[in-house]
């Protein structure tokens, strides 16, 4: 079993998956598979040399998402059908391989009865540490890529997975704010199981100003300034009788990496707009939002830019063109001949980091080669276009894609392991540290 603070699993386990999730990625991009051949009804779950698991995951179903534009750039959106078709599936595996433990917490003096499961870097969550956990269950790796590709999110590195055995669980009224997620974080939370209603409340308030009630298979994405100005809870409901699992995946500072990316740098709100956009006023009578006309595509559009920028850009997309030629980015399964170096390996780039699980003495670490820092960079680049390469972008979406590529390079490199950095399936392997 995967589980946080489990000691007696084999350490290799995550990494080799990682291992294998890149080397899947680096096949498809090589054999010219196109994007739809890929894509399963369900999900598949292979085995390699007995121990990687490899999971791969459907295409989401985005026919009824949503967009709502709540005031002050608090923006949700809303994906009822995301994982639909495999939701029991996944929630077999996530309940019969992963331990919830129980969770420490105290809020407003009471004990939490929900249980949780963290993985990802140490987060102090409303003042109660969590332990770091690298040991990610293969599923909740493949989830976290899975929406960074198919929802343009960022790379999460933290998963909170939170169990509600029944209608007598809760979670109070909270903001995801802690210090770990920078300003304004995107939180993706998808659910399995008992379908619960989320609420939403403006800070300083009592009156629930948005609910949502989040189905099996659903993803619900909170951006902008949402921490900010509202409040969410999951309230008891004695009619559930059966069990939720919700996983909340967060991009959060990491202090084993100190001089990482601010995290506010790093974040990608959700810029794709949905044609189902919705305005939201907080302060309607009936305390819920009410349906815009067209307009509201590019206002959705605007809010989630402006989020992810000091400088918004002067003119947002109102709409996205549907794909041209998915295939009319290849790319090669021939990289271009580099020229020629003194050596085979160079140093690797100053990137300021040390990685405290290194043992190594530093003059045996940091060499990577060029032909190993094209793939990766390849890799980044395959796996951000994925999904839409014919889409067109904005001068300034486009902008977002490459600083998304660029931080997880970064990311990929620093997480190198030794010098031999030949080329083929281990090496990208070792570059995959990056993707979660
Ligand atoms: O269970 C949910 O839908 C919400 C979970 C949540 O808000 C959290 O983990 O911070
Ligand atoms: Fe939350």
């Amino acid at each position: 079993k995967w589980c946080s603070r489990d000691t007696d699993s084999p350490p290799s386990v995550s990494t080799k998956i990682r291992a294998a999730n890149n080397a899947l990625t680096l096949k498809r991009a090589t054999a010219g598979d196109s994007a739809s051949n890929w894509y399963l009804k369900r999900i598949e779950i292979l085995k390699v040399e007995g121990e990687t698991t490899i999971i791969r995951l459907p295409k989401p179903d985005k026919t009824d998402s949503k967009a709502y534009n709540l005031p002050n750039n608090c923006n949700i959106s809303y994906h009822p059908s995301a994982l639909k078709n495999c939701d029991s599936q996944i929630l077999k595996i996530l309940t019969d391989e992963i331990q919830a433990k129980a969770f420490h917490h105290h809020t407003n003096g009471r004990p939490e009865a929900r249980k949780i499961v963290w993985f990802g870097p140490e987060y102090s969550y409303d003042g109660t540490k969590i332990s770091a956990n690298d040991n990610w269950h293969p599923l909740v790796i493949s989830l976290a890529t899975w929406l960074s590709v198919e929802f343009q999110l960022p790379v999460f590195n933290s998963c909170l997975i939170n169990f509600y055995k029944d209608g007598s669980i809760n979670i109070p009224w909270h903001s995801d704010d802690e210090a770990e997620l920078g300003p304004n974080p995107t939180i993706a939370s998808i659910s399995f199981g008992a379908a619960r209603d989320f609420h939403m409340r403006a800070k300083g308030s009592t009156n629930i100003a948005w609910s949502q009630r989040l189905a099996s298979g659903s993803l619900l994405v909170m951006s902008g300034a949402t921490q900010s100005h509202l409040q969410h809870a999951v309230l008891k409901d004695p009619k559930v009788k059966e069990l939720r699992v919700n996983l909340t995946f967060r991009l959060t500072h990491d202090a084993r990496f100190p001089e990482e990316l601010p995290v506010s740098a790093q974040s990608n709100p959700c810029v794709k707009p949905i044609e189902n956009s919705i305005t939201c006023d907080l302060d309607d009578e009936d305390s819920s939002w009410k349906q815009s006309s067209n307009r509201a595509a590019a206002a959705a559009a605007a809010a989630a830019a402006s989020a992810a920028s000091d400088t918004p850009p002067a003119e947002a997309p109102a709409s996205r063109p549907a794909l041209t030629n998915p295939a009319a980015i290849q790319i090669s399964a021939n990289p271009p001949t580099l020229p020629a170096v003194a050596s085979d390996s160079v140093a690797a780039p100053n990137l300021g980091v040390e990685n405290a699980n290194d043992t190594r003495k530093s003059s045996e670490r940091g060499l990577i080669s060029r032909m190993g820092v094209l793939e990766v960079v390849l890799q980044a680049l395959t796996r951000l276009m994925g999904t839409n390469p014919g889409q067109m972008l904005t001068e300034w979406e486009a902008g977002q894609l490459a600083i998304q590529a660029v931080t997880e390079v970064l990311a990929a490199l620093r997480n190198r392991r030794g010098p031999d950095s030949g080329t083929g399936d281990t090496e990208a392997a070792q570059a995959g540290g990056g993707e979660t």
